[in-house]
């Protein structure tokens, strides 16, 4: 059976993508809890919208079909058992896992019909929306300025990090932040019960439940048979073992190459400074590398008796040139390597390129260093407008889940 998810690169002719359009959880943002929602700004929602609504439809006339998060969770969650589980695991991640607060919230979403009930879960839950039964004291005491009792999920349109598709499975991931770690429970729910995905041989390489902490903007599929991930804020040495074990033993895949990026917000996931754009082009940003091109990565192999081996090579042009078989790989720096506009433009996601066919990408227009550059290393650039969406602090590979690439040509 040809399973539904089927990704074998990160440039192979994009057929079908999985997007949110962002919504009313953009306007529950407010300044003091930027931080914790792990943004930097508050988006002009209508705009936002405006300029998803065309990345969307630059993806469908270049012949991709474009799902949407919340209509695939709101077709899962059809029987109302399923429903009724799935409102009880958000409810309990959410922090009411019993009481009167979670069983007005219960009933609350329970009111709507199951679409408005998953874009409300979406766009967060505020404790004057809901009356509960009795008065306890945890909503006397706790928190008591705190607005919320369902966080909003800000970062739902970067539908990029909560799962992976690799080869004909996938990864539902066990976030690192708060902020986002409910968002894998939608792919859980997705990938067990939406037709499209239930019962079709899916394979999940690393479910969302054991503890090592992943997110998809770390996990690049470089081939059939290699998968490059980042160690970073989002992604540790644990999940990655477990998932590099998982892939030899079950997949096709029998290179994992770890590299280790710097720790922080502006680069918190290997997307933001390195993607693929062609079958021997890369962009990067010049931050992670030292002089000569020098990174640290760790090269996984499967051993004898299910054992890894693991080899710490340093030059990424040579990695990239001995792991996909090429002669030469072009490394395009971000802003030209300019020490002003490449971290401007990388902040904006000059780095984060979705490719759509191999040397077709698209990106945001406010980086136009980098897309003048992109242009004369040959590659066709499709820009979007960017002004709003970029403020969440993620560019077009961030705001996509690639389902089902074309199979690169040998
Ligand atoms: N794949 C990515 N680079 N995603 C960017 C996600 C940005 C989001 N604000 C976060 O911090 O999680």
């Amino acid at each position: 059976m040809q399973s539904p998810i089927h990704v074998t690169s990160e440039i192979g002719k994009l057929k079908t993508v999985m997007l949110h359009r962002p919504g009313r959880e953009i306007e529950n943002v407010y300044p003091d809890i930027l931080h914790r929602m792990l943004v930097d700004d508050i988006p002009y929602l209508p705009i936002a919208q405006e300029e998803h609504d065309l990345f969307a439809q630059t993806l469908r006339d270049n012949g991709t079909e474009v799902l949407y998060l919340e209509n695939l969770l709101t077709d899962a969650l059809a029987d109302n058992n399923i429903k009724d589980e799935f409102l009880e695991k958000i409810i309990a991640e959410s922090g009411f896992a019993g009481g009167a607060i979670h069983d007005a919230l219960k009933e609350y979403l329970l009111s709507f019909s199951t679409k408005d009930m998953v874009d409300k879960i979406i766009a967060g839950v505020r404790k004057d929306e809901i009356k509960t039964k009795y008065v306890s004291l945890a909503e006397l005491a706790e928190d008591k300025d705190y607005p919320f009792y369902m966080d909003p999920m800000p970062n739902a349109y970067f539908t990029r990090d909560p799962q992976a598709c690799i080869g004909d499975g996938i990864t539902i991931n066990h976030m690192t932040f708060k902020a986002r770690q409910r968002e894998s429970l939608f792919t859980e729910y997705i990938i067990k019960h939406n037709p499209r995905f239930a019962d079709k041989g899916v394979n999940v390489w690393r479910s969302r439940y054991p503890e090592g902490r992943i997110e998809g903007g770390d996990e690049l599929v470089l081939s059939d048979q290699v998968l490059a991930i980042g160690i970073s804020q989002r992604t540790s040495a644990k999940a990655i073992t477990e998932l590099a074990e998982s892939l030899f033993e079950k997949s096709n895949y029998d290179t994992v190459i770890a590299i280790h990026i710097p720790h922080n917000h502006a680069m918190m996931h290997l997307d933001t400074v390195f993607t693929m754009i062609n079958y021997d082009q890369f962009t990067v940003h010049p931050a992670i590398l030292r002089d000569g091109g020098h990174v640290d990565a760790y090269i996984m192999h499967p051993a004898a008796n299910g054992e890894i081996s693991i080899t710490h090579e340093t030059n990424l042009k040579e990695i990239l040139e001995k792991a996909l078989d090429k002669s030469e790989i072009d490394l395009i720096p971000t802003g030209g390597g300019d020490p002003i506009i490449a971290p401007r433009e990388q902040w904006n996601d000059g780095s984060n390129t979705l490719a759509i066919a191999p040397g077709e990408v698209v990106t945001y227009d406010r980086n136009y260093v980098s897309n003048d550059l992109l242009r004369k290393h040959g590659i066709l650039v499709h820009e979007v407008r960017s002004s709003e969406l970029s403020r969440g602090r993620g560019g077009p590979r961030c705001m996509s889940c690639p389902i089902v690439r074309e199979d690169l040509k040998k």
